[in-house]
C-alpha cells in the first residue's frame, strides 16, 4: 500500500534497489541500463523504477539530499515494500591529495556529524558499517571489471557548505576517503530495520583543490560506479 512518500504497491520494488540522491540520475540509470522498465512511484518527483538487468529484477530510486530525506525513503522501502538490499550510488567530495575526480570509493564505514545514530542508540557511538556480503560482492565485481576502487571510511556531513575551519584537514589526517551526506544515515536505518546496505561513491569534487564536476556530469557520467553497483545487485 502507498505510504505518504512512495505511491507504489507492495511487490512493485525488487529486493535490491540502487539509490542515488538525484531522481534524474535514477531515471538515467533506469533508461540506460534496465530493460522492461516501469516507473513505480513519483511523489514529489522522487522517481522510482523497477526493471531487469541481465534478466534479473532490480529497482532504482532517488533518495534526495541529506540524512533526513534518505532516511524516510529507505525506512519506507524496507518496512512497507520489503526491500532487502540498499545500494547507494552517490557523489562525494575528496580531501586527500591522492584521491581525484571520478575515483570510485566504497564506504566500508561512515563517520558523521549527524546525531541520528546516537538518537537510535541511547546517545552512544554507533559504528555505521556496510553489510559485509554486499561490500565483498562489490569489491569482487569491481575487480572483475578492472574498476579501481578505494575501500574505507567516509564522512556523511549534515552541511554541504561547512563553516568548520580545519575539519577537512582533520578528515584527511584520519583517512576519510570521501565526504557525502547520507551513507551513515542509510547504514543506521538498515541496521535498525534488519536490512543490508552499501554505499558506493564517485568523487565529484576535490574540496581542498576547489575542483568540481558539472551538474550534467554528476547526472550522466558515473558509468564505472553504475556497472559495479548493477553487477553487485545481480550477484548477491
Ligand atoms: O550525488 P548524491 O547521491 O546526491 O550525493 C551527494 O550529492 C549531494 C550534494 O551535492 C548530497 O546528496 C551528497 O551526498
Ligand atoms: O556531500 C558532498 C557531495 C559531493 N561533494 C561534496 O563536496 N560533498
Amino acid at each position: 500500500m502507498a505510504t505518504p512518500h512512495i505511491n507504489a504497491e507492495v511487490g512493485d520494488f525488487a529486493e535490491t534497489i540502487l539509490m542515488p540522491g538525484d531522481p534524474l540520475r535514477a531515471q538515467f540509470i533506469a533508461e540506460t541500463y534496465l530493460e522492461n522498465v516501469k516507473r513505480v512511484c513519483d511523489v514529489r518527483s522522487m522517481y522510482g523504477f523497477t526493471g531487469t538487468y541481465k534478466g534479473k529484477p532490480v529497482s532504482v530510486m532517488g533518495h534526495g539530499m541529506g540524512i533526513p530525506s534518505c532516511s524516510i525513503y529507505v525506512h519506507e522501502l524496507i518496512k512497507d515494500f520489503g526491500v532487502k538490499n540498499i545500494i547507494r550510488i552517490g557523489s562525494c567530495g575528496a580531501v586527500h591529495d591522492d584521491v581525484k575526480l571520478m575515483d570510485v570509493i566504497i564506504a566500508m564505514g561512515a563517520s558523521t556529524d549527524s546525531k541520528v545514530n546516537r538518537i537510535r542508540f541511547a546517545n552512544h557511538d554507533f559504528a555505521a558499517i556496510a553489510d559485509y556480503h554486499l561490500l565483498e560482492t562489490a569489491v569482487n565485481q569491481a575487480r572483475a571489471q578492472n574498476v579501481a576502487v578505494r575501500v574505507g571510511n567516509v564522512f556523511s556531513a549534515d552541511l554541504f557548505y561547512s563553516p568548520e575551519v580545519g575539519l577537512f584537514d582533520k578528515m584527511e589526517k584520519l583517512g576519510i576517503l570521501g565526504v557525502d551526506m547520507e551513507a551513515a544515515g542509510i547504514y543506521g536505518v538498515a541496521a535498525e530495520l534488519g536490512a543490508k546496505a552499501l554505499t558506493i561513491l564517485t568523487v565529484s569534487d576535490h574540496i581542498k583543490r576547489g575542483e568540481k564536476l558539472s551538474a550534467e556530469a554528476r547526472q550522466h557520467s558515473f558509468n564505472e560506479m553504475m556497472n559495479v553497483a548493477l553487477e553487485t545487485a545481480i550477484n548477491l
